[in-house]
């Protein structure tokens, strides 16, 4: 027999975020600092999974209270470990990781691949993920890994057409400067310059009580919140990317950028939030903020002004799309 709590106000579960990394991780630790704070309400970052085994983030998301289950899927162990296995079927892999964290939102945060249709077919919902991992998970100390799906299917992740592509229309976007008011909290702490994390030992990190954590000062950590019943599709999906719309897709955006401006092609770049689709960075943007380029500027003062705008925009866009699931009345 339900309560009257369950019947008249269902309790608002508090939302779940799987977040893919490859690298140090800052914004990570700006979504671990806000989630569950007006900036980032009503939910939890319960899982990160990194494709690379020295990403610095694993380090953040194992020393979070409390701390998070994490996973490496690196590309080159996967296809090591499964001889004959194709890109693809690397994606499908990690697609069967997320939908295990049973996550409400995915977040690309610096993940350094890109994801194939398959992918994107399994997040919609449209296709099941490969049931089992195609190996046992391996010894403690090495990469997690799978053998290939069914499908030979040897297409490859499709690459941005960038010439003549439509741009999005972003006639609605507010489209704010670098110096907007709106501040959200800095990542707690800073990856040390080229801190890499001790290889993961690549099992799901509970929390490790015999970590030599700092003292606990905080308010008694909450535990992570549990998975809903049954996963709701599509699961959506956030990229963060250094650049304004329709400007230096792919990697190195940041460099591209830097390099545009001393030959005086461009006076300004930018960073957004968009959703993932299947062509690279022309998803549609969530948020969009333009990043000044000052006369004199080194890469590394470039880089550290987009970062800063990362930070922010990255918690922006992951709470207008638990908005958008609350107001869908998404369970
Ligand atoms: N289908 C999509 N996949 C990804 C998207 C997307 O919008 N659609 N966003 C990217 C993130 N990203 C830029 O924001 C990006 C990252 C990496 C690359 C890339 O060329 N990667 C190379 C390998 C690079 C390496 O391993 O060091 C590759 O995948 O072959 C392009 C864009 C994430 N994926
Ligand atoms: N095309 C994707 C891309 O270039 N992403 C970039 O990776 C970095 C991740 O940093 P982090 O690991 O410190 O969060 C960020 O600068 C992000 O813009």
């Amino acid at each position: 027999m339900p309560t009257l709590h369950e019947t008249i106000i269902p309790s608002k579960r508090v939302r779940r975020i799987t977040v893919l990394i490859s690298g140090s991780g800052s914004n990570l630790q700006a979504l671990l600092d806000s989630a569950s704070t007006p900036s980032l309400p009503n939910c939890a970052i319960s899982y990160v999974i990194s494709s690379r085994s020295n990403a610095y983030g694993l380090t953040r998301a194992k020393t979070h209270i409390p701390s998070i289950p994490t996973k490496v899927c690196a590309l080159k162990t996967f296809q090591n470990r499964n001889p004959g296995s194709t890109r693809e079927d690397y994606d499908c892999e990690v697609a069967r990781l997320i939908l295990e964290s049973k996550p409400d939102l995915v977040v690309l945060a610096g993940w350094m691949h890109i994801l194939s249709d398959k992918f994107l077919r399994i997040l919609n919902g449209e296709i099941e993920p490969p049931s089992e991992p195609a190996l046992p998970p391996p010894a403690l100390g090495s990469a997690s890994t799978s053998t290939p799906s069914e499908s030979q299917n040897q297409s490859q992740p499709q690459k941005n057409q960038s010439q003549g592509t439509e741009l999005p229309d972003l006639k609605d976007l507010k489209i704010s400067a670098e110096n907007s008011e709106q501040e959200s909290p800095k990542p707690k702490s800073e990856a040390p310059a080229q801190a890499q994390a001790k290889p993961s030992d690549n099992v799901e990190a509970a929390a490790d009580s015999t970590q030599d954590s700092k003292p606990d000062t905080s308010p008694a950590p909450k535990k992570l919140p549990e998975p809903p019943m049954h996963q709701s599709f599509p699961i959506p999906i956030i990229n963060l990317h250094p650049a304004l719309p329709g400007q230096f897709d792919g990697a190195n955006a940041i460099g591209r950028a830097y390099e545009a401006f001393g030959k005086g092609e461009i006076t300004h770049t930018g960073v957004m939030v968009h959703r993932v689709v299947a062509e690279v960075d022309r998803g549609e943007p969530l948020v969009v903020r333009q990043v000044e380029i000052r006369e004199g500027d080194k890469l590394e003062d470039l880089e550290s002004r987009i970062h800063e705008v990362e930070h922010q925009i990255i918690v922006e866009g992951a709470k207008s799309i638990l908005a958008e699931l609350d107001k869908e009345g998404r369970p």
